[in-house]
C-alpha cells in the first residue's frame, strides 16, 4: 500500500505535530500564503491565505479549477504546498478527509474497510463508524467495487467519522448521493458536528445544498481566497436595488454587481448591515440570496481578471 493510499484510506489522520501548531483556539485551521503550483507549471493556489473558524460547518465554494481541491489535499497532508503554511489549532487536529474520488479497495466489503481504519487510525470509534453505515442500509459483506457510487460515497464517510475526526474535510461529498441521502447526510453531518467538538469544511457547487447547513462560507477564486465571513452577516450585508436606470440613487456601499436590462438597473449592494442605503420609490429592495452573492462575487471577480 502506497503512502498516499494508506493516507487516504486511514481517512488520513494525522498528529499536530505533522504541521505547525496554531495559536487561536477559535479557529481550527489557518493557511498563510499557501501556493501550489504543479508539475508542468499550473498555479492552482496562489498566495491563498484564509482561516476556518472551529466548530462550524464551512462552504468552500469555487469555479471549476479554482484550487478547492488542492487546498483540501495539502489541508489534510496529501500533498505538499510550494510555498506558504497550514496552522492548524493549538493542541492539534486530527483531520480526516472524504476525497472526491472515494479511494476505497473494491476488494475489501464495507466492514474490511473499517477493520482497516481502526488498524491505520490511534483514534478509532467503530461504533460511530458502524451506525453511519447502519443508518445508510449499507451492507456491510458486499466488495465495496460492487457498491454503487453513493454507497461508496457513505463507506467513505464510515471511515472518516470513524477516525474521530476534530477537522473533516469533505471534498463534493454530495455528489453522488440521491436527494434524499444527501438531506439525511447534512442532517447526520450537523448533528456530529453539535455533538463532538468538529469543524466541517466542505467543497461543493450546489449552493442551495448550503441553506441552513453551512454557517461560514470560503470563496475562492483563481487560487486565492475571494471573499469570506459568517452566512448570515453575509446575507445581511448584501442587498438587491431596483429602479429605473434614467434616475440611479447614490447607493453607498460596494456595488459588487450592476445589470441593466432596457429601462431598469439592478445593483447588488454590500453595505453595512446596520446602516443599508435607503431608497426611495419607485425604487425597491429585496435581500439577497447566497447563490446571488456567490454569483455576483465571482462574475466580478472575474470581469476584473478579464
Ligand atoms: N495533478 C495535477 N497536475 C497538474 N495540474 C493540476 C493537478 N491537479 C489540479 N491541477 C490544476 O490545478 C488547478 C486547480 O485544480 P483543483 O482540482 O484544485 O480545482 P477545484 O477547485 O477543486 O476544481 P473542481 O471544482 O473542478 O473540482 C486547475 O487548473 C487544475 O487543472
Amino acid at each position: 500500500m502506497g503512502d498516499q493510499a494508506e493516507d487516504l484510506l486511514a481517512g488520513s489522520s494525522i498528529s499536530a505535530e505533522d504541521l505547525l501548531a496554531g495559536s487561536s483556539t477559535s479557529t481550527a485551521v489557518t493557511v498563510e500564503r499557501l501556493a501550489k503550483r504543479y508539475r508542468g507549471g499550473v498555479w492552482a493556489l496562489d498566495d491563498c491565505t484564509l482561516s476556518v473558524p472551529s466548530g462550524r460547518v464551512a462552504a468552500l465554494v469555487g469555479m471549476n479549477g479554482a484550487g478547492k481541491t488542492t487546498l483540501l489535499s495539502i489541508m489534510a497532508g496529501l500533498l505538499r504546498p510550494t510555498s506558504g503554511e497550514v496552522r492548524l489549532r493549538e493542541g492539534g487536529e486530527r483531520v480526516s478527509l472524504v476525497a472526491q474520488d472515494r479511494p476505497l479497495y473494491r476488494s475489501f466489503t464495507p466492514a474490511e474497510m473499517l477493520m482497516a481504519g481502526r488498524q491505520l487510525n490511534e483514534v478509532w470509534d467503530q461504533e460511530r463508524a458502524v451506525r453511519w453505515l447502519r443508518r445508510f442500509d449499507i451492507p456491510l459483506d458486499r466488495p465495496c467495487g460492487k457498491l454503487s457510487g453513493g454507497q461508496q460515497a457513505q463507506v467513505s464517510f464510515a471511515v472518516a467519522l470513524g477516525a474521530r475526526p476534530s477537522l473533516l474535510l469533505l471534498d463534493e461529498p454530495l455528489a453522488n448521493l440521491d436527494p434524499l441521502a444527501r438531506r439525511e447526510v447534512t442532517r447526520e453531518l450537523l448533528a456530529e458536528v453539535v455533538d463532538g467538538d468538529m469543524t466541517v469544511l466542505m467543497s461543493t457547487h450546489v449552493i442551495a445544498e448550503l441553506v441552513g447547513v453551512a454557517d461560514y462560507l470560503l470563496l475562492l477564486a483563481r487560487g486565492r481566497l475571494l471573499l469570506d465571513g459568517d452566512v448570515d452577516e453575509l446575507l445581511a450585508a448584501h442587498r438587491h436595488y431596483s429602479g429605473p436606470r434614467a434616475q440611479a440613487p447614490l447607493l453607498f456601499g460596494e456595488v459588487v454587481q450592476a445589470k441593466h436590462v432596457g429601462s431598469t438597473s439592478t445593483y447588488l449592494v454590500r453595505a453595512d448591515p446596520e446602516h443599508p442605503p435607503v431608497v426611495e420609490e419607485p425604487w425597491t429592495v429585496r435581500p439577497a440570496t447566497l447563490e446571488d452573492l456567490v454569483v455576483a462575487h465571482l462574475e466580478s471577480s472575474r470581469a476584473v481578471a478579464a
